[in-house]
């Protein structure tokens, strides 16, 4: 299985969590649990060490210190350094300490939270904001963000789910569903985009705007407004365009990301507030290894995603009818083709059974689980499809979905 590493980015770019198939990339480098547990900050810096003095040192090593190879499987060792008599490393693994052991923290300023980007991205923002002063952590896919907190790697992950002019970002959806992870609450996040360039350069040099999908399709006609004959190019994501732009001195391509990216990669801000539309959010959600204990004491949402087997729309609009008769208000609904992947359902005596379904249906309605009117609704649900999972029950965030407006987080998870 593939497993999470920090790599170290090309052309000097930051470096960040991404999955390393064995035996691809000489310059990956294997991050274990044991160097995450001292902070992010010293994790990061362990692992830019490596990954930068890896390739001409040959043998592996942290700080200057000699250390033994990696486990194949990343143990919590492979970072500890050895030395043995006359400076001579002896390739026996140190003790482990009380360090090492200490339960990942939970609350409070130390909550290490998975992120897909590099800073600057909004991602990193949504992740702040949902959890002030935690240890945000950038990786370079949403999967490797997902794989973070299922190993451990980070208590939390923060990942875009909708915004509003572009819609839902449908690899999340899919991610939620193949991972076991639980919704446990949910930021909005207003997207205010500007157009960076190297600093002297301006707009009538650019031939090439790049940045991450959504925030191309959120500035599309702004772009065109303002006169700009540019092809527009595709990036991971809106922070590390800019990054990208910054470290290979290019200056016929600008970048669409934040005033925060501008900043950080010494960047100069040729336009402000480039979003089509200023009312530009994007829905977050939080998710963690256990579910939060779903209350009554404030406006709760559940996601869930189900699958029937049988043809035609008479079971859609039974499904919607259980919500509907209860007066239970949706705010979402998705399908997602789903043909080539079979779902193991599980029946009462435990045995398993792989099967197909055509479409995926993922709904978010405006009810705690806690409550007997969700509860009955779900369980009406359940009777009409062959497979129903809840991805979660959470507090809403109740900001209004308008620009510039600071988003109140709202998660009894922080
Ligand atoms: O590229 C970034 O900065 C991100 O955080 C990703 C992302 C997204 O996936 O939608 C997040 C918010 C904006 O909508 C644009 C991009």
């Amino acid at each position: 299985m593939a497993a999470a590493s920090f790599i170290k980015a090309p052309a000097g770019q930051n470096p960040r969590l991404a999955i390393h198939a064995p035996g691809r990339g000489a310059r990956v480098v294997r991050c274990s649990l044991g160097a995450a547990v001292g902070g992010r900050t010293e994790w990061l810096s362990n692992c830019a060490v490596l990954s930068s003095k890896v390739a001409a040192l040959g043998p592996h090593s942290v700080n200057g210190h000699a250390a033994p190879a990696p486990a194949p499987n990343g143990s919590v060792l492979d970072l500890i350094p050895v030395s043995g008599v006359n400076g001579v490393a002896k390739n026996l693994p140190a003790p482990l300490r009380i360090a090492d052991l200490s339960p990942a923290p939970m609350h409070g300023s130390e909550l290490r939270v998975a992120y897909q980007g590099v800073p600057g991205a909004y991602s990193e923002k949504a992740a702040g904001k949902a959890y002030p002063g935690c240890d945000a952590i950038p990786c370079d896919q949403f999967e490797v963000a997902f794989q973070a907190v299922e190993l451990w790697i980070a208590d939390r992950a923060v990942l875009p789910v909708e915004n509003s002019l572009g819609g839902s970002i449908h690899r999340n959806y899919d991610l939620l569903l193949r991972h076991r992870l639980h919704i446990v609450g949910e930021v909005q996040l207003p997207v205010h985009h500007c157009l960076l360039a190297l600093p002297g350069v301006r707009k009538e040099n650019i031939t090439r705007v790049i940045s991450h999908p959504q925030a191309l399709a959120q500035c599309e006609h702004t772009i065109t407004r303002m006169g700009l004959n540019v092809v527009r190019e595709a990036f991971d994501d809106t922070a590390g365009a800019a990054e990208y732009v910054a470290n290979n001195g290019l200056r016929d391509t600008a970048a669409i990301a934040s005033s925060r990216a501008a900043e950080l990669y010494g960047m100069e801000i040729l336009a402000d507030g480039i979003q089509d539309d200023c009312g530009n959010v994007t829905r977050f959600v939080m998710l963690a290894r256990e579910p939060i204990v779903p209350r009554t004491d404030r406006p709760f949402k559940t996601s869930i995603v189900f699958a029937h087997d049988k043809e035609g729309t008479s079971v859609l609009f039974k499904v919607l009818s259980a919500f509907a008769f209860r007066d239970i208000t949706l705010t979402k609904i998705e399908s997602r083709p789903h043909r080539h992947r079979p779902i193991r359902l599980v029946d009462d005596a435990n045995r398993g059974t792989a099967k197909h379904f055509e479409y995926m249906f993922y709904v978010d309605f405006q009810a705690s689980l806690a409550e007997p009117r969700a509860q009955n609704a779900l369980a009406e649900v359940q009777e009409f499809t062959s497979f129903l999972r809840v991805l979660g029950s959470y507090p809403m965030d109740m900001t209004p979905m308008t620009a510039g407006s600071s988003s109140t987080v709202t998660s009894s998870d922080s």
